[in-house]
């Protein structure tokens, strides 16, 4: 757990971090919005202590983090920027670990963490391992800087922009992996980003800054359903609105009993993937299955337009 304890950043008598609290619960993802300026840099730079916070305090399952020595703090914490970051002189096995290295694991140890992590990846560590960066494509070169970030097992990832440089299509693989890897490892992952597409796919939780302060902090869909502020409004974005609810609802929330035709939809997809589904099939309702592929029952063009509409 990371408790975020009134917390206060001057820079010249400005509070870029303004007096934000908030406590991010074990296992979570977190996603960090607002305009650029806002503070979420230096908040999330607090936290590993990147950053020292003029005032408040941050502790990590308890424990104050300046009560942590350096060395601790980089295990137990990783940290991964846009631009990956990698050394460019070191090769990719020698840049994921850097931090296992500067800690005094085994050589075999860490030549076995740098071989799992790549193969998590999806990079074979044969062919990969002796690379440089620059013999990297863009892609691979974030999920090295990701692993390299993962190295030590750390508990916390703070990710500043992670994804900010790729194309789409890479960028959407990427949060899969990521979110495959949170699973995996049980971290606990704080994340910046200015895309709220990518906040709503990955967030537990999202926090919204705004000149230093927090607006709101919380899940997604009360994030739509009941914004704090009009600034909060403005970022979800009033077309937005009604799909973004759907999007962070699975189809098993929406199923009712009866029969539908055509190619059926698995009940944890999105109720914004059987939207889409019903519009560009025509059709006004979608057998659902469960994930061992039994027949739950159907989504509804109907179930799902009061699913999306405003809470009363
Ligand atoms: N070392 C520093 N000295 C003085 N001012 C700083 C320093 N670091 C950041 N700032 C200022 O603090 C404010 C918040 O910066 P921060 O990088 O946290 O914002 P951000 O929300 O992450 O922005 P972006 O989305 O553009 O990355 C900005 O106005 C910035 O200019």
């Amino acid at each position: 757990m990371i408790e975020i304890d009134a917390i206060t950043k001057l820079y010249d008598d400005v509070a870029v971090v303004d007096d934000v609290s908030m406590v991010i619960e074990p296992r979570t993802v977190t996603v960090v919005v607002g305009t650029s300026g806002s503070g979420k840099t230096t908040l999330l730079r607090m936290i590993n202590r990147l950053v020292e916070p003029s005032s408040g305090a941050i502790r990590l399952d308890g424990e104050d983090n300046r009560s942590i020595p350096g060395h601790e703090l980089r295990r137990r914490i990783g940290y991964a920027i846009q631009g990956h970051g990698l050394f460019p002189h070191r090769t990719v096995a020698e840049n994921i670990a850097t931090v296992p290295g500067l800690l005094g694991w085994e050589k075999s140890r860490i030549d076995a963490k740098v071989e799992e992590l790549l193969t998590l990846f999806q990079l074979d560590p044969k062919m990969f391992g002796s690379r440089y960066p620059h013999e990297l494509s863009g892609g691979q070169q974030q999920r090295v800087g990701v692993a390299r970030a993962l190295a030590a097992e750390p508990n916390v990832l703070l990710m500043d922009e992670p994804f900010g440089a790729l194309d789409p299509i890479i960028r959407a693989k990427a949060q899969d992996d990521l979110l495959a890897i949170q699973k995996h490892f049980g971290t606990t992952i704080v994340l910046v980003t200015h895309d709220m597409d990518e906040a709503f796919y990955l967030a537990d939780k999202i926090a919204v800054m705004d000149k230093g302060r927090v607006l709101q902090y919380g899940p997604p869909a009360e994030l739509v359903r009941a914004p704090a502020a009009p600034f909060v409004e403005t970022l979800i974005g009033d077309i937005e609105r009604p799909f973004r609810l759907l999007s962070v609802a699975k189809i098993g929330a929406a199923v009712e009993p009866g029969e539908a035709d055509g190619e059926p939809i698995g009940e944890d997809r999105t109720q914004q993937e059987a939207l889409a589904d019903l519009l560009w099939s025509g059709r006004k309702a979608l057998p659902v299955v469960s994930a061992s592929g039994a027949p739950m029952g159907r989504v509804t063009l109907d179930a799902l337009l009061k699913c999306a509409a405003r809470p009363q």
